[in-house]
Parts: C-alpha cells; sequence; structure tokens
C-alpha cells in the first residue's frame, strides 16, 4: 500500500503538463499589459508606494524610478550638466539625460512598471517576507503572520525601539502558544523597525501596585519565569532574525533559540567610508524616503542598570562563548557587533546588509520544507538533556533579579533613563 502510494506521488511529481498549461495566460497577460497606458492615478499611487519601501532597492534603481520620474513629469532633461565633482546631481543628470525624447506617456508607464516589480519590498513593514496572507489578528505589539510553514513573530513598536512593555511580554507568550500548535514547521522572531528590541521597556517599573514595589518587583519575576519558561519549552525549531541592535533580555534568549541570523551593515559603511563616498552616499539615499537600519549589536549592560543576568544567560552565554568571554559581556556590558557575536558562537550566521532578507528567508523556506516530526524530535533530543537545568537557572535568576529590582543601583538607573538624563 506505501509503495503504490509513493509510485503515484513520484509520478505526479515528474508529470510537465501543468506548467505548459499554465505558461500560456502568463505571455497573454504580459502582451495585454504592454499594451497599457498608465493613466495619472496609476502614476499617483505608485508614487506614493516608492515612500513605503522599506527595503533599499539599491542606488541603480533609484537612479531610474528618479531619471522616470523627472521624465515624466517634466519632459526631456532640461537642466545644465553639473560638474564632475558634483558626484551625486552628475548621476541623477545622466539618468535622465540618458532617456533621451522618451515621451512622457512612455516614461509614466515605466515608472509604474518598475515601481510594481519592487513589488516584494513594497510592504509597510521593514520585513516583508513571508507573505502577509495569514495575519493573526488581536495583537497590539506584535505583527504575527503565517507563510510557507513558517509563522513570523514580529516585535511592532518601532518608534520605542521594540522595548518589550508588559502587554508585549504576554503576547509573545500567546504568540508562542499558539504557534507551539499550529500547523507551521518553524519560528521566527525579528523586530520591525530600525531596532530588534531594545530589551525590558523600561517603564514597566514604573506603574506601582497598591503592594508597593515589592509586589512589583514579585509580579515582574514571575512574569519573566513564565516568558522564558516559554522559550526553553519551544518544541519547534524557533529562529532569530535579528535586523538591528538588540538589548537586554532580547540577547540573553537567543542562547534559547535554535539559530540567529543578523546582518553585516558596519562593515559595509566602513567600506564606504574608506572609498570616501560615505557622505554622498547618505545624501542621495536621504533624498529617497527609505529607511535606514541601523547595524546588528548584541548588548547586555545589565551592570550599568543595577540588574543581574536573565534569560538563562548565566548558563548559556559561558558554555557558547567561554566564561571569560560571557563574563566581558554580562558583567561589564560589552557590546558586540554582529561580526563578534558570530566569532562567540552567539550568532549562527552573518549575512550582507543588502542581500540579509533575501538570503535569510530564502534558507529558513527551504528549512520549512525538511520533515517536521525530524525537525521537533531533534530540537527534543537536544533541548531534553538541558531543559530541566534551564528551568532551574530561570528561576535562580528571576529570584535574584526581584532582589536587584529593589536596591538603589537599579532604581537609579531607571529614573536616569526615564527622565532623560542617561541611555546605553
Ligand atoms: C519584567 C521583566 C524584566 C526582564 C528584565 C530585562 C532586562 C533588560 O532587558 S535590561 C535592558 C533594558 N533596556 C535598556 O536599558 C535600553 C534603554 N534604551 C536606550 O538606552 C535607548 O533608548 C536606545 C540606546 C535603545 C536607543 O537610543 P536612541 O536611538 O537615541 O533612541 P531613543 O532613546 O530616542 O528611543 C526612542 C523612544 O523609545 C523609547 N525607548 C527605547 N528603549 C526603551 C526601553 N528599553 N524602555 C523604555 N523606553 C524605551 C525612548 O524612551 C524613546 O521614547 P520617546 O522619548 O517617547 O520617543
Amino acid at each position: 500500500m506505501a509503495m503504490a502510494y509513493l509510485a503515484w506521488r513520484l509520478a505526479r511529481r515528474s508529470c510537465p503538463s501543468s506548467l505548459q498549461v499554465t505558461s500560456f495566460p502568463v505571455v497573454q497577460l504580459h502582451m495585454n499589459r504592454t499594451a497599457m497606458r498608465a493613466s495619472q492615478k496609476d502614476f499617483e499611487n505608485s508614487m506614493n508606494q516608492v515612500k513605503l519601501l522599506k527595503k533599499d532597492p539599491g542606488n541603480e534603481v533609484k537612479l531610474k524610478l528618479y531619471a522616470l520620474y523627472k521624465q515624466a513629469t517634466e519632459g526631456p532633461c532640461n537642466m545644465p550638466k553639473p560638474g564632475v565633482f558634483d558626484l551625486i546631481n552628475k548621476a541623477k543628470w545622466d539618468a535622465w539625460n540618458a532617456l533621451g525624447s522618451l515621451p512622457k506617456e512612455a516614461a509614466r508607464q515605466n515608472y509604474v512598471d518598475l515601481v510594481s516589480s519592487l513589488s516584494p519590498s513594497l510592504e509597510s513593514s521593514s520585513q516583508v517576507e513571508p507573505g502577509t496572507d495569514r495575519k493573526s489578528t488581536g495583537f497590539e505589539t506584535l505583527v504575527v503572520t503565517s507563510e510557507d510553514g513558517i509563522t513570523k513573530i514580529m516585535f511592532n513598536r518601532p518608534k520605542k525601539k521594540n522595548a518589550i512593555n508588559t502587554e508585549m511580554y504576554h503576547e509573545i507568550m500567546r504568540a508562542l502558544k499558539a504557534a507551539s500548535k499550529d500547523d507551521s514547521i518553524i519560528t521566527v522572531l525579528t523586530g520591525n523597525g530600525d531596532y530588534y528590541s531594545s530589551g525590558n521597556d523600561l517603564t514597566n517599573f514604573t506603574d506601582i501596585p497598591p503592594g508597593g514595589v515589592e509586589e512589583k518587583a514579585k509580579n515582574n519575576a514571575v512574569l519573566l519565569r513564565e516568558f522564558v519558561g516559554c522559550f526553553i519549552d519551544f518544541p519547534k525549531p524557533l529562529i532569530a532574525v535579528v535586523n538591528g541592535p538588540a538589548v537586554g533580555i532580547s540577547v540573553t534568549l537567543l542562547g534559547l533559540f535554535d539559530a540567529v541570523y543578523a546582518s553585516d551593515r558596519v562593515s559595509q559603511l566602513l567600506e564606504s567610508k574608506r572609498s570616501g563616498k560615505q557622505r554622498e552616499m547618505r545624501a542621495f539615499e536621504s533624498s529617497f524616503s527609505v529607511a535606514s537600519h541601523k547595524q546588528a549589536t548584541f548588548h547586555t549592560p545589565f551592570s550599568h542598570l543595577g540588574q543581574s543576568p536573565e534569560g538563562c544567560s548565566s548558563y548559556t552565554f559561558p558554555k557558547i562563548m567561554s566564561p571569560a568571554k560571557a563574563t566581558e559581556m554580562l558583567i561589564f556590558g560589552k557590546k558586540l557587533t554582529a561580526g563578534e557575536a558570530c566569532a562567540q558562537g552567539l550568532v549562527t550566521e552573518v549575512f550582507p546588509d543588502s542581500t540579509f532578507q533575501k538570503e535569510v528567508w530564502t534558507r529558513l523556506k527551504a528549512f520549512a520544507k525538511l520533515p517536521p516530526n525530524a525537525l521537533r524530535i531533534s530540537k527534543e533530543v537536544i533541548r531534553k538533556r538541558e531543559r530541566e537545568k534551564l528551568h532551574a537557572v530561570n528561576a535562580e535568576e528571576c529570584n535574584v533579579l526581584q532582589g536587584r529590582w529593589l536596591s538603589d543601583e537599579c532604581t537609579n538607573a531607571v529614573v536616569n533613563f526615564l527622565s532623560r538624563k542617561s541611555k546605553l
């Protein structure tokens, strides 16, 4: 029976007829589009879409967009040629001038077509993969989507650098519990905007219940223990896509993930600085509304905050990166770049920033095609030996922190931040 089923599956896989049938309508669609002329409304819509671009399409595309826009609105290039040292304006002039006498309507159509070809990068969030076909509602602080076997949990408080407030702790736990039971194969955490997460929202310490600060510290310890427990027990492969700086608990938790991917933005900035083009490139980029991303860094300034390590990092970090390196991070608050964190084993792999999202999501989609039971069982074999220990470490860290939160050292650090006297 099983063999017959296998033979049937193989026969279906090798049959190309479905490909031949679908190719005809695709060609027809293309011909129809070419014959179409973009209206002024289409053009305006496309201009608005460009403003929503969060993923940098690259300078070549930006120059094309600029040139087509000018051609569509003003006609052939009518500006005097900029001087040879005026690099940016000269590049723009060259691009516009290269369009010669292309009619305005054709430029408008080409602009619309070009913008629509960029559609995968057009989304109101900076993270565009996987798509948003199955978006879970009912979250205030997260965007949770499921596609291609991947549930993506995205921190969504970009204006607050994705600081984790009490509501967000609860929502992350709820999203993880749902993801552990849904039909996805892997689960990904990432951040919206320029930060992965700035860690615990320090205003969490401000709403004091009737029982006073002791009750607040106790409640926070209970919450933290339950929160970290969800990561210890999460049954499917859990992956962090670190899109920008990570601070505090968003770093320590990484020791409980199965893979951590980060971008190498810093080396690209250094490279452009070396070639003396940095200022020009920034000026050019700022003439387009493309969100800039900060380099991914990893920072656990617990001593500065009068606090102590959590997220099981007092156990996982020395194991991952050697006790001495863990001490530098967890006790002395040394901030690591993505490259350094990778060298220490905290980050699995660092990708060039220009291809970060594309490469990571391509890889994740491939992971999500692996046999789900094998993935879960392998994770369980790895985690099983450590689970009890991790829960014990978590409990102890929360106890110690409960005491720290009542200390003057911690109170002063939080007051200083909230009164804008200090930042990390
Ligand atoms: C209950 C469980 C407890 C678990 C224990 C966890 C411990 C930790 O996670 S410790 C780490 C705590 N995090 C921090 O100490 C970071 C504090 N934030 C900063 O130092 C800075 O904001 C920054 C370096 C992360 C970013 O600096 P900058 O680029 O200059 O941006 P702004 O400071 O202007 O931030 C914009 C906006 O966001 C607010 N904000 C950012 N991070 C936090 C945060 N962790 N808590 C509360 N608020 C945060 C910041 O106040 C700004 O708000 P507005 O002024 O209203 O715009």
